[in-house]
């Protein structure tokens, strides 16, 4: 049986650069890390991040390194730089989770990770529980923090939604919690498909209301015939949401709203732009650290 050990990374980079090593470990599909202030050196900071022994072979994780060296521009002592150990599948969870705390969002949300008990003094909040496992999605990232706050305000009851990305499925939780008559949830990624579901039942206890689909959302929305959505949000990085807005229009009802997250504020002119000759309206962009939110609208009698 292949062994589910884990290698932790850990390493020292100056605050200011965390954006930079998040944006990169989400490209890379890399969701177990965490960021710890030192005391002593406040301008710095510890990444820890956990990759599974056995999908990180020697070859990948000196490539791996070089890529981290690349972004933060370090050119020599690389072997001092970086320190690796091995953490046991059973040591894992509880070395992880230590990292892990609840966290409000916006006005209404607290996400808890399930291993935690709610205080009393957020009861008056829309509670997320949340079991992080393999997924993205744990509601401290900014674009997923901007799409929480922007549904709080955005009236989704009796809706149609569609999560695409839908990862840890927090977003899909959140537009239950909101009213939702009915959720669509999609992701390439069996892990986060499973998750979505096991997360989904942690909150409902069972999975009424909710569709999951697994495969990339251009195929699974040709398959399925997905029509008449309500409400979209998609937290995915720029390069692939360019690629989903055609069907994304195609999907939603006249009226129908949408919030992309995902992108950095230097590439969100880029994306209007698409969104714009896809005959979908700008309603607003808010915008959180380096990272943007859009929410558009498919304007009334457009086809
Ligand atoms: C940034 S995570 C977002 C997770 C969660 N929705 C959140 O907001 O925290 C993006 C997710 O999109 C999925 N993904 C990436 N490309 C995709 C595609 N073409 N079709 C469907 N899912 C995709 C990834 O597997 C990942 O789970």
């Amino acid at each position: 049986m292949a062994s589910k050990d884990w290698y932790k990374l850990n390493f020292q980079i100056e605050s200011d650069l965390e954006e930079i090593i998040i944006w990169k470990l989400n490209e890379l599909g890399i969701f177990s890390f965490s960021f710890e202030y030192l005391i002593k050196t406040e301008n710095k900071k510890e990444v820890n991040i956990w990759l599974p022994i056995n999908e990180w072979d020697e070859s990948s994780r000196s490539d791996f390194e070089k890529i981290i060296c690349k972004l933060l521009n370090i050119n020599d002592s690389i072997n001092k730089f970086f320190d690796w150990s091995v953490i046991k599948e059973e040591d894992w969870l509880t070395s992880w989770k230590k990292y892990w705390a609840p966290e409000l969002v916006g006005n209404h949300f607290l996400i808890l990770p399930c291993w935690i008990n709610l205080n009393e003094e957020f009861n008056d909040k829309q509670i997320i529980k949340i079991d992080p496992g393999a997924a993205f999605g744990t509601g401290s990232h900014p674009s997923t923090y901007l799409c929480l706050e922007k549904m709080e305000k955005i009236l989704l009851s009796d809706k149609k939604v569609l999560d695409i990305g839908s990862g840890s499925g927090i977003l899909s939780i959140a537009a239950r919690l909101l009213g939702a008559k009915e959720v669509c949830a999609i992701d390439n990624d069996y892990l986060a498909i499973n998750s979505t579901n096991s997360n989904f039942q942690l909150n409902f206890g069972n999975l009424n209301n909710l569709n999951t689909y697994l495969g990339s959302f251009n195929e699974v929305i040709l398959k399925h015939q997905l029509k008449k959505i309500d409400f979209v949000v998609c937290n995915i990085l720029a390069e692939v949401i360019k690629e989903m807005i055609p069907n994304i229009y195609k999907c939603l009802r006249n009226n129908g709203e949408v919030i992309f997250s995902g992108i950095l504020n230097s590439q969100k002119d880029e994306i209007i732009k698409i969104l714009i000759q896809n005959n979908l309206k700008l309603l607003d962009v808010s915008s959180r650290k380096d990272w943007a939110c859009i929410y558009a609208q498919k304007a009334k009698n457009l086809t």
